[in-house]
């Protein structure tokens, strides 16, 4: 039986889009969208029209016929706490991601134009490994503040598709295996993947810094920060993800740029993408307590993952804990897709989107 799936995942500046005959691509493709013309925008959600149609015209334009397909799967947005795996795009998830999302984020509009563009089609449309997925354990709830526990939010899609890859590459089962996954792109988060769940994080609030965002900051120099008059909320916001991170330090968030900076002998270059490097190291030590030290790899992916200055000192930091294994890039279309063919194949059971209760369909 042959599937064809179309796969959506918008980004910040680009709405990506592939589509899969089971696991063969037909067809991929990056629609730009410059800053100009998101600024008419005032909120995300507004941009949802012009992501849809962007999309319909690619397909158009690619010969892709809609009724010829027979899933459609977004990337999984901020949404309130959820499970790993698929979930069934319904009316209660959009109204969420449209009215009430966690927080603003491209992604929010991976279901929605998912699901409309289903809806006329009599097909399912799915999210597969939100930025929400959260497999935490109760004891790793707790921050240190009663009324205030930690938030799961992380890069899960590519987390869970790289380990899941490890494991079968390496003739193994996902769930008899604890890896450690450093997603390291743009935002850097880190994951535990415990016989097969995704126990508990260090997310880019709580960890490293990274191209763009600050990670974990002195609570109380923030704390004056945001109360001093200087700033609005939003500006606040800006200076932890946006502008943080190796940005702020160095005015750029491409690492590439930091490595010729370095190698044109700019010393504060240098050390700045060596913090880094300690910083997710140190992140990769921790995380390594949640399973007794017993990690059978460390995988490290994402964009900076491409960089062997970055992957080397990383290595070397940890390479006493476990294997390090690099997987650079991310195929975030590639996951969305071989997560929606495992449930149209009954591989995997798709889940139902409740406020409250999140069940099994
Ligand atoms: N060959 C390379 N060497 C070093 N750094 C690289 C290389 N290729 C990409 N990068 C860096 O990877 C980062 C972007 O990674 P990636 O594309 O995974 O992030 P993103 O998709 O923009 O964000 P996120 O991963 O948070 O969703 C940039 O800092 C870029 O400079
Ligand atoms: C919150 C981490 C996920 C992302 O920024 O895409």
């Amino acid at each position: 039986m042959i599937y064809r799936i179309l796969a959506i995942n918008p980004g910040s500046t680009s709405t990506k889009i592939a589509v899969y005959d089971n696991e063969k691509q037909l067809l991929v493709k990056s629609i730009e969208h410059k800053v100009k013309e998101l600024e008419k925008y005032d909120t995300v959600q507004e941009q949802f029209e012009m992501r849809k149609e962007g999309v319909l015209k690619v397909l158009k334009e690619n010969d892709i016929e809609l009724d010829s397909l027979s899933a459609i799967v977004g990337r999984g947005g901020l949404l309130p706490p959820v499970k790993s795996g698929a979930y069934l795009v319904n009316d209660e998830m959009i109204e969420r991601l449209i009215n009430r999302p966690v927080l603003e984020h491209a992604s929010n509009l991976g279901a929605i134009i998912s699901y409309e563009i289903s809806k006329n089609l009599g097909i399912n449309a799915y999210i597969y490994d939100s930025v929400s997925v959260d497999e935490l354990t109760d004891v790793a709830r707790l921050s240190g503040v009663n009324g205030m526990d930690r938030e799961c939010l992380s890069h899960a899609l590519n987390s869970r598709a790289m380990a899941i890859k490890y494991a079968k590459d390496n003739n193994k089962r996902y769930d008899e295996l604890n890896l450690i996954v450093a997603h390291l792109g743009g935002g850097i988060t880190l994951s535990i993947h415990e016989n097969g769940k995704m126990v508990d994080i260090v997310s880019d609030d709580e960890g490293p810094f990274s191209p763009d965002r600050s990670g974990k900051v002195p609570c109380k120099k923030l704390i004056d920060r945001c109360f001093s008059g200087n700033y609005t909320h939003k500006e606040m916001l800006k200076i932890i993800r946006g502008n943080g991170g190796i940005y702020s330090y160095l005015g750029t968030v491409d690492v590439r740029e930091v490595e010729k900076m370095i190698n044109e002998g700019n010393k504060n270059a240098k050390l700045v993408h060596e913090a880094m490097t300690y910083q997710i190291a140190k992140g990769i030590g921790e995380l390594a307590t949640v399973v007794l030290g017993k990690v059978d790899a460390i995988i490290l992916t994402g964009g900076i993952a491409y960089s062997s200055l970055i992957t080397e000192n990383i290595r070397k930091r940890v390479e006493f804990i476990s294997d390090v294994c690099v997987m650079p890039g991310e195929n975030e279309l590639e996951a969305l897709s071989k997560g929606i063919l495992r449930v149209l194949n009954k591989e995997e059971e798709a889940s139902v989107y409740r406020e409250s209760i999140l069940t099994k369909s």
